[in-house]
């Protein structure tokens, strides 16, 4: 039926060709400005200064529209939902486990403290003060097994293969695998795989989530810089809280109907001397 459909350009295939190309318009507009900032006789007189991934792609080689494009709506594709989806999970756990916010905190409060004794004074944490924060990154990794923001996944095979197990796939396949029941497997994670523990990922046995996301360093980095902002200076409480885990909503990433509504108050710290409170989705 689609194919009709495609053909006749209508319904369905026609909202589809439709947001596809306001998709692109706006990948196109973003390559073009970033080209013409690159060609710019201020930039070129200092030599390539622009740290982001397209300015790297652009001078990397293939700087074709259509190459850029792609790499453009893939990233903001891969890139976006996913990490919303793991904080927001994230953060429910942590409201309904104090003792992990705690350890978390002392773990940023002991980077800070550091840091400051080094005459480092910023707002945020840097690179190198992210990566060491172990506590936290085990926090992240236990709530992404518990609520895998890609809950389940596709590959499509292009010629006949054979799994390292020895199970042959053939030509046209799909393989498909299911994060979200794998990481409550008891056989895999042991009879307390429903709860929610961080020390799991502390130490040598830790497991290796494998390393076929090209995001997966930025994302972690990303989300570890927005937690520590919010769980050094503030304090995050469900709005409505104590109703039992929020439904879940399918879709390509694991979303949480309705959102987290959350009361935010400021931490009583010697940066912030007057708490004030607000209420967030
Ligand atoms: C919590 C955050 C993230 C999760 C859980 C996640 C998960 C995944 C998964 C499951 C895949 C498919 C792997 C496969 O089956 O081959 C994937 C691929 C990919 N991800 Fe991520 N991702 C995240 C964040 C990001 C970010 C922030 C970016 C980029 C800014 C990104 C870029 C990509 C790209 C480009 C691919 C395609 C790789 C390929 O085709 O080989 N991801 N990711």
């Amino acid at each position: 039926m689609w194919k009709l459909k495609r053909l006749l350009n209508v319904g369905s295939e026609r909202r589809l060709k439709e947001s596809i190309s306001t998709v692109d318009d706006f990948a196109r507009r973003i390559i073009r400005s970033r080209k013409k900032e690159l060609r710019s006789p201020a930039v070129a007189a200092e030599g390539f200064r622009h740290q982001d991934l397209l300015s790297r792609f652009i001078a990397g080689g293939d700087d074709s529209d259509e190459f850029l494009r792609d790499i453009v709506v893939s990233f903001i594709l891969a890139g976006r939902e996913t990490t919303s989806s793991a904080l927001t999970w994230f953060f429910w756990l942590l409201s309904e486990r104090p003792d992990v916010e705690r350890k978390i905190l002392e773990e940023i409060r002991s980077v800070r403290t550091r840091s400051e004794g080094e005459g480092k004074e910023k707002e945020s944490f840097g690179f190198e003060e992210l990566r060491e924060m172990n506590y936290l990154h085990a926090a992240i990794t236990e709530a992404m097994r518990l609520y895998p923001p890609v809950p389940f996944n596709s590959s499509f095979c292009l010629a006949d293969d054979v799994l390292p197990d020895g199970t042959k796939v053939g030509k046209g396949w799909f393989v498909s695998y299911h994060p979200y029941a794998m990481g409550r497997t008891a056989a895999v994670w042991g009879e307390d795989c429903g709860e929610f523990r961080p020390e799991r990922w502390l130490g040598p046995a830790g497991i290796s989530a494998g390393e076929t996301c090209l995001g997966k360093e930025m994302a972690y980095i990303q989300m570890k810089s927005i937690a520590t902002c919010l769980i050094e200076k503030f304090t995050l409480e469900v709005a409505g809280g104590g109703g039992g885990r929020p439904e879940m909503l399918l879709s390509l990433t694991l979303r949480m109907k309705d959102g987290l509504p959350v009361r935010i108050r400021e931490r009583a710290t010697p940066r912030s001397s007057s708490p004030s409170c607000k209420t967030v989705s």
